[in-house]
This record gives C-alpha cells, sequence and structure tokens, in this order.
C-alpha cells in the first residue's frame, strides 16, 4: 500500500508539471493564433516561441518519457521475496474451498455473494467481478456446475452495478459454454445470441453458435432414430466435463454432509444408553484428579473427556507449532509415500516431549488417560484447518493392502487416536463418522478418544470418520495416534472382534 500510495504522489507530480506545461502553451497559442503576424513581429514573443519549442520542449518531453514507477516496483520486488505473497494456486484453493462449503453446507449463491453464511453476515459483499472470479476458477477446474452458478450471480449483480467490475460479454461467454457443458444446449445458444447482440464479430461465440445449432439438429435427427453424437470444439477438447456429485461415493458422502450440517444424529436407542460420568479410568494418578468422561458411542466406544487441555498448554502447542507448520500430507496406499491431497487440507506441524514441559505433560495425561504405553505413540501433531479446511473421510489406521504404511516406524499399527480440541469453532468444523452416524462438535479443551483396532488388531470400519470443512473461524486440533506394540499387557489381545 505505501508503495502504490507513493507511485500515484509520483505520478500526480508528473502530471502537475505536464499539464502546467500545457496551461502555458495553451495560453500563448491562443494569443498566437489571434494574430500570428502580430504576435511573430515581437521580438520577446519570437524569442519566447523558440525557447518553448526547444529546452521547454525537451523538458516537457523529458518529463513524458520519465519512468516514475521504477523504483516502486524495485521496492515491491524486495518485499515479494522477504513476505510471500499469495501465488494463482493460492487464489484457486480459495476459490475451491468457497465451493467446497457452499456445497457441504448447502448455501445459497445469492446469499454467499452477499457475505452472508447460513444466516449469519460476515464480510462485504461480492462485485460483479468477485463473482466472475469465482466461476473462472471452477471453469479452469472443469467444474462447470459452479461456474454457471457463479456466472448467474456475476450477471445479476453486473446488471445492479453502478461501476461494473467486469463486462457482460465475458461473462456471457463463460456462462453460454458451460451452460452447454452441463447439458443445456437451448440456453447456451441463446445466451451466445445474447453475447453476439453486443459484440458480432466474437469469433468464438460465432463457433460455437454453429456448433449448438449443428449439435440440437443432430439431436433432433437421432430422435428421428438417425445415429451421431457432437464432439467438443477443437478449443475446448481438453475440458472434462465432471459430473455432480460423483455416485460412486454417494451414500457416504451424503451422509458425511448431513452430520456436518448437524442434520442426523445417534439413533435414540443408543444414545439412551450413552452416559456421562467423573472417573480415575483406573489410573492411580487420576485418583486425585478425577476426568469427565463423556460417552459418544459405544461400539466403537467413542468417549469425549472435558477440560481434559488447558489454556497455557494450548498457547504452547499454538506457538511452538506454528513456526513448524507445513502443508498437511496423507500416506499414498500404493507407495507409502507423504503427498498433499485435496481431500486433507490443513496446515500440521509434530511436537516432542523435548520441545516444552507442556507437551510432555499432555503425553503424559495421555498415558493415564488411556493406560496405554506412549514408547511407540506418534509425536504430537497439531493441525490448523482455516476456512474451508477439511479432511474426508478416512480410517486413522492402515488397511491390509497398504503394505508400507507404518512399517519403517516398526511399532505396528495405530491402535487408538486421542484427538484434542484446542478451540471452539463458531461454524462448521465437526469430527463426523459416517457409518455410526456421530458428530463430535470442537470445544476447546476437551479431547476424543477411541480405539481403531479390535483387540484382535483387525481394523475396525466403524472409526471412518472425517473432519468437515470450517464454515467460520479457525479449527485447532492435536493428534495423539498410539501404537500397537507395547500394549501388550495394557490391552491385551483377543482371538476374535468382540
Ligand atoms: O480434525 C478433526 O476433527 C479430525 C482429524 C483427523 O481425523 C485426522 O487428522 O486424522
Ligand atoms: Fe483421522
Amino acid at each position: 500500500m505505501t508503495e502504490l500510495e507513493g507511485y500515484i504522489a509520483a505520478q500526480e507530480e508528473k502530471l502537475r508539471v505536464l499539464k502546467r506545461h500545457y496551461s502555458e502553451y495553451a495560453k500563448e497559442h491562443d494569443e498566437a493564433s489571434q494574430d500570428v503576424q502580430a504576435y511573430l513581429s515581437n521580438p520577446i514573443n519570437a524569442y519566447l516561441l523558440v525557447k518553448r519549442l526547444t529546452t521547454d520542449w525537451k523538458s516537457v518531453e523529458s518529463q513524458m518519457v520519465k519512468d516514475v514507477g521504477e523504483g516502486f516496483i524495485e521496492n515491491i520486488t524486495n518485499y515479494r521475496s522477504v513476505l510471500k505473497f499469495p501465488t494463482d494456486e493460492d487464489l484457486n484453493g480459495a476459490a475451491v474451498a468457497l465451493m467446497r462449503l457452499q456445497d457441504t453446507y448447502k448455501l445459497d449463491t445469492a446469499s454467499v455473494a452477499r457475505g452472508e453464511l447460513n444466516g449469519i453476515q460476515y464480510s462485504t459483499e461480492l462485485s460483479a467481478g468477485d463473482c466472475f472470479e469465482l466461476g473462472r476458477q471452477s471453469y479452469n477446474n472443469g467444474d462447470f456446475y459452479h461456474t454457471v452458478l457463479w456466472m448467474q450471480e456475476a450477471l445479476q449483480r453486473y446488471e445492479e452495478e453502478y461501476n461494473k467490475t467486469t463486462t457482460k460479454s465475458d461473462i456471457l461467454e463463460y456462462l453460454a459454454f458451460s451452460t452447454y457443458m452441463q447439458g443445456n444446449v437451448r440456453t447456451a445458444l441463446k445466451l451466445t445470441d445474447e453475447l453476439l447482440q453486443i459484440v458480432p464479430t466474437h469469433q468464438r461465440a460465432l463457433g460455437n453458435r454453429d456448433y449448438y445449432l449443428k449439435d440440437l439438429e443432430s439431436r433432433d435427427d437421432r430422435k428421428k432414430g438417425e445415429d451421431g453424437y457432437g464432439s467438443l470444439p477443437a478449443d475446448d477438447a481438453k475440458v472434462v466435463m465432471e459430473k455432480k456429485p460423483k455416485t460412486d461415493d454417494l451414500p457416504e458422502r451424503e451422509l458425511y454432509e448431513m452430520l456436518c450440517r448437524n442434520e442426523v444424529t445417534v439413533p435414540v436407542d443408543i444414545q439412551s444408553q450413552l452416559k456421562c460420568r467423573y472417573t480415575d479410568l483406573g489410573s492411580p494418578f487420576l485418583k486425585l484428579a478425577r476426568v469427565k468422561e463423556e460417552e459418544a458411542y459405544l461400539k466403537p466406544r467413542i468417549v469425549i473427556f472435558h477440560d481434559i487441555i488447558y489454556d497455557p498448554e494450548i498457547e504452547t502447542i499454538k506457538r511452538l507449532a506454528q513456526p513448524r507448520f507445513r502443508r498437511a500430507t496423507v500416506q499414498n496406499s500404493e507407495t507409502g509415500e507423504l503427498e498433499v491431497a485435496h481431500y486433507r487440507i490443513s496446515k500440521s506441524a509434530w511436537l516432542s516431549d523435548e520441545d516444552h514441559k507442556h507437551i510432555h505433560s499432555v503425553n503424559r495425561r495421555v498415558e493415564d488417560l488411556t493406560g496405554l504405553t506412549m514408547e511407540t505413540a506418534e509425536q504430537l501433531q497439531v493441525v490448523n484447518y482455516g476456512i474451508g479446511g477439511h479432511y474426508e473421510p478416512h480410517y486413522d489406521f492402515a488397511r491390509k493392502e497398504e503394505h508400507n504404511a507404518f512399517k519403517k516406524l516398526g511399532t505396528g499399527n495405530r491402535i487408538a487416536t486421542v484427538l484434542f480440541y484446542m478451540s471452539d469453532v463458531p461454524q462448521g468444523g465437526g469430527t463426523v463418522f459416517p457409518s455410526i452416524k456421530v458428530a463430535l462438535w470442537p470445544k476447546k479443551g476437551s479431547a476424543a478418544f477411541w480405539y481403531n483396532l479390535y483387540k484382535n488388531g483387525e481394523g475396525d470400519f466403524k472409526t471412518r470418520h472425517a473432519a468437515c470443512p470450517v464454515l467460520a473461524g479457525s479449527k485447532w486440533v492435536s493428534n495423539k495416534w498410539i501404537h500397537e506394540v507395547g500394549q501388550e499387557f495394557r490391552r491385551p489381545c483377543a482371538l476374535t472382534n468382540d
């Protein structure tokens, strides 16, 4: 901002000098043109005219070519090497996050454009240009469903805008083609005609119009029993249509999203069996400091410990994690390699006992709560989800077919998970278990605990869970993943699941 302000001031100064020169020229020109002969017969005028067209004019020219931006651009470039500016990829990520929120929480486009999320007014409105950019990002991702929604919104806002922030022809071009890709040829044709009324020579629109007309004809022919499918125009052929929603994961997906919207709850007959209690969990250490334990489900047993991690500890964890944050990764089930994935969007870092006495206390507490050894546990994983951050349904344990998972560690599979909530989340951000219809809502200071494996070592598929997208606020959690090795006497194994 400082550089831009400085640049504007320098540019204004340049224009001020040029304007002063101009008005001098204009004044003299007016006077001279009344009677050129008389004007030039005055030797002083003659001298001044020559001067104005030589040294003075050189100064005007040099002012005109002077690049006042150079120094400011240089400063901005220097800043960029120190401050990390967002990239085009970040812009795309932010747009995708908005679409994810829109889908998961069933937000209608007009409300989002008004800056309203689930009835709560958060931000300023989006301009037609802002909506257009969201549409354009969706288009570049091959997501024509959202392109149509956002281009329609852009169009509506464009009509109402006094200071136009985009052009109608640009909106129409994207809207028409995406409408076609969504399978609506007639509307695409209508929109293209509208575009051609504004820009009659628009080459792509003319080409698309012919194409849509042929497509319509061939559809009519097909109806008459003839064959032939249209193909895409060459320059658009690379865009592959993504159908929404994907059908293969529909049931779980649907449940997951419904749980995130708090539309599903645990069946009443199960709910009625759930208890909460103060307990020492059989730990001598907790005898004098019993914990608040609340059951969230029985098979598998999922419990919440309330007020189990303290604010000073949370502050330490956040402070230590922040500089170490990297984009969260997931393990490729075939290669065992860690990689970034669209289905897990967050930042994460690992903290160990040695990092701070608070980390040691937290780990010790996990041991007391669970009765399991921390000898083979992973370090504490700190995770921060921003707006739209999420983790789609997954298991914490490795499946049999994942041969490379956890092998290097030599500590067996992830027997149990303790998930600490280190922030409240104003909207969204639940931890949900689709197959048992459980939703846990983050509450600063509490923790969830469950076994991922049965006593016979088999994975419990009902523990499949997800972190819902954060709709408002920032979500902080810590994972403590406990492993099998060393638990032989603490959680003796059994021959069967139950
Ligand atoms: O953040 C959550 O609510 C769940 C996180 C989770 O499942 C994981 O990190 O494995
Ligand atoms: Fe998980």
